[in-house]
């Protein structure tokens, strides 16, 4: 990407002047259920406020999506027209791998195309090296993958790119070698280096915890407030709905409801769909069992992994192999700036069929852990070698 031919500001064009009432008061304030414990079914059969209200969350595909995001296995073997016995099932799951190859299986043809690259990997944290849990405080690496990311960062330059707060993911993975990346890549930490050609770019130098000195990089700092407000009209207006979290990562915010009663998701989506009417600037993404609300910015996990190429002076296609390796649908944007640019390898983590940007495929969070352990063998062999 050249990034000195982009507009510095990934802020997109203003959908309107934002109306500062807005960032003050929310008139949503109120919860969207007046009657506590029994809303969620009401508002499945009745229009809450307007006529038609309940069909914008219905027309607009956000239900739909809901869904389909983590769908249970059956369901999926059952979109390919199989019956549901165990061995149908892999079938299906291995015609899907002659699309997607497991990354394992594909080691040998990886290494053979890295000879004579850096490798550079990225890596999305939840689905991916944590397994999918019902409370996301409880989302933890195992000891096997902390020592196999560890093993990695050792001997390519590895960042982690999540979703969560950049200081929430740096938490939970606890490793100082690796770069984070926070809130989709809107929260970019990365050491100081020779970065004099991106300089316009708007990182800022600042110092991480231990007081080194490193770059930060925030293109939508200008929204923090405006999430911080949305964050708290959020808790409020969901607190009726059992199950339901609310996250506040700082450039964007969570809505999760895999804990919520299925008959209740309408609910929450009505909830979330009322208070984005007011906030022009925000848009509404899906994630694994989630409502992902962040800034209409042109600005994505994909954008993240080209700057940070950029920034770390690995840009250049025929000396670098960049990995990414990533579960959710937000990590599509990374994969499809791979495929586009014909530049290493998109690795789908799934274990069931789905459409993806990425080449390759892992089944799970143990594979991963295989395939970087995997990598830092053959790393450690090459470098005796040598
Ligand atoms: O980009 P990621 O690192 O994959 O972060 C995406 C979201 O991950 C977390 O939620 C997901 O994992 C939780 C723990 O396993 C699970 O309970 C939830 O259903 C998943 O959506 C995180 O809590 C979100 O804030 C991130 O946006």
């Amino acid at each position: 990407m050249d990034l000195k031919s982009k507009n510095a500001s990934p802020v997109l064009a203003d959908p309107g002047p934002i109306n500062k009432s807005r960032l003050g008061i929310h008139s949503s304030m109120m919860p969207c259920s007046q009657s506590g414990a029994s809303f969620s079914s009401s508002i499945l059969t009745a229009p809450r406020k307007k006529p038609g209200k309940l069909d914008d969350v219905r027309s607009n595909g956000w239900l739909d999506a809901m869904h389909s995001s983590s769908p249970p296995r059956k369901k999926i073997v059952k979109d390919f027209v199989v019956e549901h016995a165990s061995d149908d099932i892999d079938i299906v799951y291995n015609s899907w791998m002659l699309k997607y190859p497991s990354a394992l299986n594909s080691f040998d043809h990886i290494i053979n195309r890295a000879k004579d690259k850096k490798i550079v990997i990225f890596l999305d944290y939840d689905g991916t090296l944590s397994p999918i849990v019902d409370d996301p405080d409880r989302a933890f690496m195992s000891a096997d993958m902390h020592s196999a990311v560890k093993g990695v960062a050792e001997y390519f330059p590895t960042t982690i790119i999540s979703g969560r707060s950049r200081d929430k993911v740096h938490e939970l993975v606890g490793i100082e070698e690796l770069y984070y990346a926070g809130s989709h890549g809107m929260d970019i930490m990365f050491p100081v280096q020779d970065t004099a050609s991106i300089d316009h770019m708007g990182y800022v130098r600042s110092t991480d915890k231990q007081g080194k000195e490193v770059n930060l990089f925030q293109p939508a700092s200008e929204f923090i407030p405006m999430i911080d407000k949305v964050f708290k009209t959020l808790v409020e207006v969901t607190k009726a709905i059992t199950g339901t979290k609310v996250e506040n990562h700082k450039f964007c915010t969570s809505v999760h409801y895999r804990n919520v009663d299925e008959k209740s998701w309408l609910a929450v989506a009505q909830c979330v769909h009322d208070v984005l009417k007011d906030y022009p600037r925000l848009r509404l993404t899906h994630g694994r069992k989630v409502l992902e609300v962040r800034p209409v910015i042109d600005w994505d996990k994909g954008r993240a992994v080209e700057f940070l190429l950029e920034s770390l002076g690995l840009s250049n296609n025929d000396d670098v192999l960049p990995i990414y390796i990533g579960d959710d649908r937000t990590d599509e944007d990374a994969f499809k700036v791979l495929r586009e640019g014909n530049r290493g390898y998109g690795i789908l983590v799934s274990s069931v069929p789905k459409e993806s940007k990425a080449f390759l495929s892992l089944r799970d969070t143990s594979e991963v852990r295989d395939f970087l352990k995997a990598l830092v063998k053959w790393k450690e062999h090459v470098d005796k070698k040598n």
